[in-house]
């Protein structure tokens, strides 16, 4: 499959210009990043439901939702998937709770 992540992240600009009538994403942005926060915390509260107690089909829909909710987010605070995907490479040099203790936490 040729589809990445970034393809949905260009199609999710481009719609910050589409008439909200015809574009889903173009009506969440109308809405601000309340509305969009919201969606994705209802999105991610669906996703642990559905890890918790549905089937694989219904998790990897739920999953869908919540990336492409996560990409229209990092759109509306111009955080490039780059930029996020640069952060996590970074971090493959050291272990998560070393990761965690540079954070000043505990591991
Ligand atoms: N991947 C998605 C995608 N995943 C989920 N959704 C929408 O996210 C919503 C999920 O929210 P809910 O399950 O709560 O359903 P809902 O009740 O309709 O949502 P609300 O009315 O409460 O906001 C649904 O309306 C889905 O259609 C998506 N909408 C768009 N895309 C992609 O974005 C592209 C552009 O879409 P438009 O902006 O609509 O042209 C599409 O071609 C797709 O590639």
């Amino acid at each position: 499959m040729s589809f990445e992540l970034e393809d949905l992240a260009n199609i999710i600009r481009d719609r910050r210009d589409a008439a909200a009538e015809k574009s889903y994403t173009r009506s969440l942005f109308e809405g601000g990043l309340p509305r969009i926060s919201k969606k994705f915390g209802e999105e991610a509260v669906e996703t642990v439901i559905a890890a918790l107690s549905q089937d694989d089909a219904s998790l990897r829909g739920e999953i869908a939702d919540l990336l492409y909710h996560l990409l229209v987010l990092m759109e509306a605070r111009d955080i490039s998937l780059k930029d996020v995907l640069e952060e996590l490479e970074r971090r493959t040099s050291r272990s998560g709770h070393e990761e965690k203790a540079s954070r000043g936490a505990a591991p």
